[in-house]
């Protein structure tokens, strides 16, 4: 059994973090294990309160995943602080760990602050580094990279920058792109770029996309995959799972993490 790890805040509404994670884990066929940085009390609404733990808690969480049981590939999500962001690195390199996916969150929908501003270096210098992979959104790749995106060469600027902060494969997710009928994810591996392009759902259901996705190409390389065809399937994961969204509540309303795998046994 492969198994993947997030290491990330927990979401109560269950949209995201955490528990998006371990949803898609499940749908993909790995063992999922969760390292928690944060408690939020979250619904469709938004964000209405934020609980870090301490950095002590958080380690000892991934030590005893590290000492027992053993990872082949995980994600982080929300790190909160610069404090957190340093000791999720030292365990990296401690652990020797390769498939590192890098899901750079900062802001919830609502607009409650899931990382501290003066965490961004940390975030650049420690962890950027070390990693496989990160998945900025539009915003995210903003603020690391220090430049505005508003067109595709923009975005392909940016990424031949994230690329020099010594990350070796970057999707600038399009969730955030002003197109009404299409989103366009940006990957790129240093030598060439992808454009991984599907139909924008017209739908306010969107909350977790982000997170979601990140955890299907952390299960993919668990798998054993090539980065490019994990993040493929992370692309066809989310496309289904907004698809069908579940309009939960009175705000944003979650993916539907089955859809995926309800739509590859139909199609078997
Ligand atoms: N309305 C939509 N229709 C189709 N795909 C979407 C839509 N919104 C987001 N996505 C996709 O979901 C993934 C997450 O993107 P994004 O929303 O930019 O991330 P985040 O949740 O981090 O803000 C990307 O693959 C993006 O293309
Ligand atoms: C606990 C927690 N982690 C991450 C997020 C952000 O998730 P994301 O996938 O970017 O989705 P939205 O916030 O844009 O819906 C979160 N909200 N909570």
């Amino acid at each position: 059994m492969r198994k993947a790890l997030t290491i990330a805040g927990s979401d109560s509404g269950g949209g995201a973090g955490i528990q998006a994670d371990l949803k898609t884990f499940q749908e993909l066929e790995v063992y999922g294990m969760s390292a928690i940085t944060a408690i939020t009390a979250q619904n469709t609404l938004g964000v209405q309160a934020v609980y870090p733990l301490s950095v002590e808690a958080v380690v000892e969480q991934i030590r005893s995943i590290a000492d027992d049981i053993g990872v082949d590939a995980l994600k982080t999500g929300m790190l909160f602080n610069a404090d957190i962001i340093q000791a999720v690195s030292e365990q990296i390199i401690l652990n020797n760990w390769k498939n590192i996916v890098i899901d750079p969150v900062m802001i919830a929908k609502g607009g409650a602050s899931l990382l501290q501003q003066e965490a961004v270096s940390a975030l650049k210098k420690k962890l950027i580094p070390l990693s496989l992979i990160i998945t900025p959104n539009i915003p995210e790749a903003e603020v690391i990279i220090d430049m505005e995106i508003k067109s595709i060469k923009d975005k392909e600027e940016a990424a031949k920058r994230f690329i020099e902060l010594g990350v070796k494969n970057v999707v600038i997710k399009g969730g955030h792109d002003t197109d009404p009928l299409e989103t366009m994810d940006l990957f790129y591996d240093g030598y060439e770029f992808a454009y991984l392009k599907s139909k924008r759902i017209n739908t306010e259901n969107t909350h977790g996309t982000g997170c979601t996705f990140s955890a299907a190409i952390t299960a993919e390389l668990a798998k054993g995959k090539k980065v490019y065809d994990a993040v493929v399937t992370a692309k066809d994961f989310i496309q289904a799972a907004i698809e069908e969204n579940i309009p939960l509540g009175n705000g944003h309303g979650p993916t539907n993490h089955w859809a995926y795998k309800k739509r590859s046994s139909l199609i078997k």
